[in-house]
């Protein structure tokens, strides 16, 4: 195992859906506060953290509860979710001793500071864990984007999309049991072959940016660490 991590600054994107462990809904406790360990031990190995947390445990503009509803009003409902699943996640990580801070695409200042990106860069050379919160501030978008966008805006030198599957399949493995898994696939064939995993408009970000993405399992122990350390884990989608 390398001594030394294989990157100095990443954007982590969490899974919102992740974070309802085995519940029906919302957050589930253990599950957050293990999450929040897996991001403790890189931070603490001294690599800059910037997350991006979804929000699916709570609300999608695409899901059931907005049939019927205009699709903008939903999307906001839906990035509003991803700023509960922030404030739950830097209360968890302000517990656990380290610092975070919570910046917002939409303006909702009594409750979180806006997204400066300035000021996002001064938060992560202090070491301070920097969360963004509702996407990219537009509907229609989701917070895969928001990641390849703020990832590219900070100069991350990887997005690391932990979600609830172990890397990046050749068709989606909870439909499709005979489905392969890569362990490493280019962002045109990713697109060309139309795989759910992430938003085409996140891909083509990265790859216009030259940003790799690891896909991996957020329910895997150790599997952040091992990525950050530049280890064999989950599939890499690069350029
Ligand atoms: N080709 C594929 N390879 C792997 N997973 C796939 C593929 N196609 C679809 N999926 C599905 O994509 C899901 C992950 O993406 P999704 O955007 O739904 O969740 P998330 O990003 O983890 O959650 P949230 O949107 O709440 O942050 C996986 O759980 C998997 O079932
Ligand atoms: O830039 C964005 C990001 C998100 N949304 C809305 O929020 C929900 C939750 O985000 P997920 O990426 O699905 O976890 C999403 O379904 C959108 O409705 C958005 O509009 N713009």
């Amino acid at each position: 195992m390398p001594s030394s991590p294989a990157h100095k600054r990443i954007l982590l994107k969490l899974s919102g859906e992740a974070l309802m462990g085995d519940d029906a809904f919302g957050i589930n406790r253990a599950t957050i506060v293990r999450m929040v360990e897996e991001v403790a031990e890189v931070v603490n190995s001294g690599v800059q953290v910037a997350v991006v947390i979804g929000g699916g445990n709570i609300f999608r503009g695409v899901a059931g509860g907005s049939v019927g509803m205009d699709r903008a009003t939903a999307d906001y409902m839906g990035m509003l979710a991803t700023v509960m699943n922030a404030l739950a996640l830097a209360d968890t990580m302000d517990k656990s001793g380290l610092t975070a801070r919570v910046m917002s695409a939409i303006a909702i200042e009594q409750v979180v500071e806006p997204y400066v990106r300035p000021k996002a860069l001064q938060y992560l050379e202090e070491g301070k864990v920097v969360i963004f919160a509702a996407g990219t501030g537009n509907p229609f978008f989701t917070t895969d984007t928001a990641a390849a966008l703020r990832g590219a805006e900070i100069g991350a030198e990887l997005v690391l999309k932990a979600t609830k599957v172990d890397g990046v399949y050749s068709a989606d493995p909870k439909k499709d049991p005979s489905a392969r898994r890569y362990s490493k696939i280019t962002f045109d064939d990713a697109m060309a072959q139309n795989l759910g995993i992430m938003d085409a408009t996140a891909f083509a970000l990265c790859r216009d940016q030259k940003l790799p993405i690891k896909v991996f399992s957020i329910f895997k122990h150790g599997a952040l660490k091992r990525v950050v350390m530049g280890e064999d884990e989950g599939t890499l989608v690069y350029a």
